[in-house]
């Protein structure tokens, strides 16, 4: 999908809400843990729930890689489910990659080549040779980590460059130019540090910004779209907790889709507030 194609579902949709998948096995309503497949049957409930306001899907891979070959095989099934039945819906996997050239390949070509997803997320750490292997495949995008939404984000992403002052998420932002483009290059910016966002559209005022942080974590979106919102709209904000455990029982999929619906009007007012609808 490119950059023009995202926008025009923003528009049809009305919502630049990505719907994150980190589902927990713990947390799974206990009348789905007697299917085969738990996780996949709820995440193809919560689906079925929030397609409708949603323009982004992100399952984060902690969730399925901690419980071994079946947590792939069900990210697997979820992944083709969406591709199948919802394939003008954005598939992020928050995966956090990045290595030497030659890993950071196979990297790519597990996400892109043996599952379909449209995007993965990178820590731009260990630099060019890292990241660039993501961008050799058509339409499908890096979402390099910026500024991030944790506490830790202060360690090491605020640390200032002696003579030029500017900040090392700063530094990501701009080194990071030379790499990619606002075609094939997104970042994450954590909703927590919305008041961030003006300066960052600064650096990169065409790309699209994975927004993290709304929900469980307290960010606004009325904040982040005061700052982060761009021509064409530019953000794809996240929750995960906030939607898909809006209940641990057996109605989970129904307050998943009215909390959705909820965060796609508010995002409504505020495409139509930016003058993009
Ligand atoms: O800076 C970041 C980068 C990634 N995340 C991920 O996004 C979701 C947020 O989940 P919520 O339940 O809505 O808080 C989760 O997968 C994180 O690993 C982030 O939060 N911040």
């Amino acid at each position: 999908m490119n950059q023009q194609e995202l926008f025009g579902q923003i528009q049809k949709k009305r919502s630049f809400l990505c719907v994150g998948l980190d589902t927990d096995i713990q947390k799974i309503p206990q009348h789905l843990m007697d299917t085969s497949d738990p996780v996949f049957s709820f995440n193809k409930e919560i689906i079925d729930a929030t397609a409708e306001f949603t323009v982004a899907y992100k399952p984060n891979l902690a969730f399925y890689e901690s419980l071994g070959s079946r947590g792939i095989i069900s990210l697997e099934k979820t992944v083709s489910y969406l591709k199948s039945k919802y394939p003008n819906i954005f598939l992020i996997a928050d995966a956090k990659r990045g290595d030497i050239g030659n890993t950071s390949s196979l990297y790519a070509r597990a996400f892109f080549d043996k599952q379909d997803f449209d995007a993965v997320t990178v820590a731009p750490y260990m630099g060019e040779d890292s990241v660039k292997p993501f961008m050799t495949y058509l339409d499908k995008w890096v979402i390099l980590l910026a500024l991030t939404s944790n506490k830790g984000a202060y360690d090491f992403q605020f640390i200032e460059d002696k003579e030029s002052g500017e900040k090392l998420f700063e530094t990501v932002l701009k080194k990071s130019q030379e790499w990619g483009t606002d075609e094939n290059m997104m970042y994450v910016v954590g909703a927590t540090k919305a008041e961030k966002l003006k300066e960052i559209r600064e650096i990169v005022p065409n790309h699209f910004l994975l927004v993290p942080g709304v929900g469980a974590q307290g960010g606004s979106l009325q904040e982040v779209a005061k700052n982060g919102m761009n021509a064409k709209c530019g953000l794809l904000v996240n929750s995960s907790r906030g939607i898909i455990y809006a209940s641990n029982d057996v109605d989970y999929a129904e307050k998943a889709r009215a909390a959705a619906k909820e965060i796609q009007q508010e995002m409504e007012v505020l495409l139509k507030e930016g003058g993009l609808l």
